[in-house]
């Protein structure tokens, strides 16, 4: 049976070079890029197409951090699949960033410079909004419109007898000390991106507990630090070309410099074909490129816990028993 995997922010950087080399491996499988902007989707497919003229490529409207067009999505999706083997829910933004260079030139001249480049741990804030549906941004978009895609699509994704991945773009920003359960979507903060993907570590474990025995299994990947259109916000693209020589010598020193999509989607497509028994649901799994340019997958033990885990989960369901009133007063 050819296998049906949807990607969600599939039309640019690590999402796109995704779709590429799983086409590339298996231009059997059914692929259906999940994107925000119709037009943006459709310049994507038709590119994949021209490399893989004889794959299967379509495109479903899904804006992420808004849970009408994740309703509707899910909808079209259930019409059109029978069931979905992988989803990626790769989409994710990082709203007007800022660089803390006190924290740079500080960290650079301490023992955690390695540390520092692999995760950026302290050198970034963003400004986050409220969306339409009054949640933040960043939760929305990284973490929320996600989960309600996957409760969306449960039937499409259950099955014991042939088992699902879902599969999140997370990162090694990802920091407990950024998140709070009793301010989940990071509302006060100035970190609302290393929070959400910390969000999405901890959910990731609490829907291995709820679902692996309905045949569900869920995956984290950091794809190290690539240069998309997520990191030409950070600084601007003229300065990232001028300091590429400095990024190819830190990847001496750390093998997260990944630096391009085709690299960062390493870790995405190596899980692609594992046995889900093979998962481990408290791994990481990094893409990491070495000094010479070649590519591998690392795991590494997430900094969470069963208890918060569990607590996040329980949030999540409330605030989607809340939306879904909202969204559809008949259904009170
Ligand atoms: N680049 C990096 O160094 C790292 C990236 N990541 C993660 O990788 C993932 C992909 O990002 P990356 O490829 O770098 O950046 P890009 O900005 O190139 O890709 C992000 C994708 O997400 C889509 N997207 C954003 N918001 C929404 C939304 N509301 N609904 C649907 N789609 C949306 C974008 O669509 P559109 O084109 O319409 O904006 C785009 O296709 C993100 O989750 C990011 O956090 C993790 C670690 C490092
Ligand atoms: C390399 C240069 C000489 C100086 C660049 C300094 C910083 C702008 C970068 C150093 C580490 C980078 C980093 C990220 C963004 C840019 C840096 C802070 C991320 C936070 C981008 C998004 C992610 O999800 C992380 C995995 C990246 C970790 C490293």
């Amino acid at each position: 049976m050819r296998k049906v995997v949807v990607v969600t922010g599939a039309n640019s950087g690590i999402g796109l070079a995704l779709c590429e080399r799983l086409l590339s491996k298996d231009d059997q499988i059914r692929l259906c890029l999940a994107c925000r902007n119709l037009q943006r989707a459709e310049n994507a497919r038709m590119a994949l197409a021209s490399s893989h003229p004889s794959a299967d490529i379509s495109v479903v409207q899904i804006d992420v951090g808004s849970v009408k067009s994740v309703l509707q999505g899910a909808k079209e999706l259930k019409e059109r699949y029978k069931r979905i083997d992988h989803l990626y829910l790769n989409a994710g933004i990082m709203p007007n960033p800022r660089i803390c260079f006190k924290a740079f030139i500080t960290g650079l001249f301490s023992r955690n410079v390695i540390s520092m480049f692999a995760t950026g741990e302290g050198l970034l804030t963003q400004e986050d909004k409220v969306t339409e549906d009054g949640l933040q941004e960043v939760f929305e978009t990284n973490v929320f419109g996600h989960y309600i895609l996957i409760k969306e699509i449960e039937p499409l994704l259950c099955n014991v007898h042939n088992p699902s991945q879902v599969i999140w773009t997370s990162s090694s920003n990802a920091r407990r000390s950024a998140f709070s359960l009793t301010d989940y979507q990071h509302s006060q903060g100035q970190e609302s991106y290393s929070s959400s993907k910390y969000a999405t570590d901890l959910l990731s474990v609490a829907l291995n507990k709820h679902y692996n025995k309905q045949g569900m299994y869920s995956s984290v990947v950091c794809p190290g630090l690539v240069m998309t259109n997520l990191t030409y916000g950070i600084l601007p693209p003229f300065f990232w070309m001028f300091i590429m020589p400095i990024m190819w010598l830190i990847r001496l020193f750390t093998n997260s410099f990944t630096i391009s999509p085709y690299n960062g989607a390493e870790a995405l497509l190596w899980l692609f074909s594992r046995k889900t028994e093979s998962l481990d649901s408290r791994a990481k799994y990094h893409s990491c490129t070495s000094g010479l340019g070649n590519n591998y997958v690392q795991s590494y033990k997430m900094d969470v816990d069963e208890e918060s885990s569990d607590v996040l989960y329980r949030k999540l369901l409330d605030l989607e028993k809340q939306i879904r009133k909202k969204i559809t007063p008949e259904n009170k």
